[in-house]
């Protein structure tokens, strides 16, 4: 197996905090970035605005659940194995469709359909049909078995460049900014990334930008305790200034990688789409080069709808990566095929259930084989 990030030697050195355009509240004086782990108490005065940071606290039950990379062979079997029961509805589909077939037009009508309905759209199904029938011509393939071969190396082709690595220490700190529609699975990932991230010895720091909703902030806060890991949040306000908090706070503390995490929103709900403009527009004033990435979680079982949330999130922020979750689900896998054809954005991670096992990077001949087989 792969590894779980890419690593590259550092080329940026870390920058200075520069100064707040508008300087959000800032908690008291950050301790050094070896200093040992305290909790930083918000003041007793907490302003609407102020941001208050809570600092990790170590436990035994911490240290236990981090988990050691690189994923066992036994983790990694089962993990495939959820990957396949989650797309098995879309294996079976193709699969026996080439069971004692002929090479004629009704193969190729039923390879349409099963495409289609494996939300894989009309773009890249007739892409696919197209290439297909080009092989079989060209290399004389007269068994259905053969065929099958074809279309797994044509799927694998198309997906490949969906295939990148998360790049990690170009960047000190990392940032990356992460959005998505509601329920997606964006704080989940987070949660995973962070431990994953820890076992490939990096610093995380958190930024709780979903300030719509109290509760989220809150699982947040909570998780970064339990987990080591520092979480920027505040009571109420501005998402963008959580994010430049957060982004200040690294740079002062020597972390090496921060996630800002951002509320839940519709690509129709233009004024939350802005907003969304906004947090990345002021995590660049807090650091010019940030966010280092901006990443869409997508839920697998979204449909052909998967592909539109792609392109809006892409038209107003400039996606550098996506999050496919819940392919453990009813998800049909096929708009992998529609996102290479039409917005061809790194997939970095797939997850296929809620542990931290289950986030994985995309590999593009484990996915066609959990498709074709
Ligand atoms: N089965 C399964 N469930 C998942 C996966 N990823 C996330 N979930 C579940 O999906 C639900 C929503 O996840 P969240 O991480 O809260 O989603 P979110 O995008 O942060 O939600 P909002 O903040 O409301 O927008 C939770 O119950 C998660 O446990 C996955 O890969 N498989």
């Amino acid at each position: 197996m792969f590894s779980f990030f890419k690593k590259k030697p550092k080329v940026e050195p870390a920058p200075l905090p520069e100064t707040p355009v508008a300087a959000p509240a800032t908690p008291a004086a950050l301790p050094p970035a070896a200093a040992p782990v305290t909790a930083v108490v918000a003041p007793p005065t907490v302003t609407p605005t102020a941001a208050v940071e809570v600092a990790p606290t170590a436990t035994a039950e911490t240290e236990a659940e981090i988990v050691a990379a690189p994923v066992a062979a036994e983790q990694k079997r089962s993990w495939l194995s959820r990957l396949r029961t989650g797309l098995s509805k879309t294996s079976s589909n193709l699969t026996t469709l080439f069971v004692g077939a002929k090479i004629d037009e009704d193969l190729y009508e039923e390879l349409e359909s099963a495409l289609l309905v494996s939300d894989a759209g009309v773009e890249a199904t007739h892409f696919l049909l197209n290439a297909l029938k080009k092989k079989v011509k060209e290399d004389k393939l007269t068994e259905a078995p053969q065929v099958k071969a074809a279309l797994r190396t044509l799927l694998i082709d198309l997906l490949t460049p969906l295939q990148k690595p998360l790049v990690l220490d170009q960047h000190q700190p990392l940032v990356m900014m992460i959005a998505g529609v509601n329920g997606a699975g964006k704080t989940t990932t987070i949660g995973k990334l962070a431990k994953h991230l820890q076992a490939h010895n990096q610093s995380v720091l958190l930024a709780a930008g979903d300030t719509f909703r109290a509760a989220a902030r809150e699982q947040l806060t909570i998780w970064g305790e339990r987990n080591n890991v520092t979480v920027i949040a505040q009571e109420s306000g501005d998402p963008a200034a959580v994010a430049f908090d957060a982004v200040h706070s690294a740079q002062a503390r020597g972390i090496n990688v921060v996630m800002v995490d951002t509320a839940g929103r519709l690509p129709t709900q233009l004024h939350l789409m802005d907003e969304l403009k906004k947090i990345k527009r002021v995590i660049g004033k807090g650091m010019a080069t940030a966010p280092h990435e901006v990443l869409l979680v997508i839920d697998g079982n979204t449909g052909q709808n998967a592909l539109t949330q792609v392109k809006v999130f892409d038209d107003a922020l400039g996606l550098t990566g996506l999050v496919i979750t819940k392919l453990d689900g009813t998800a049909k896998g096929g708009v992998l095929a529609a996102i290479a054809t039409n917005r061809a954005i790194p997939v970095y991670f797939i997850g296929v259930g809620e542990q931290i096992e289950d986030l994985q990077p995309f590999d593009a001949t484990e996915f066609v084989d959990a498709l074709l087989t």
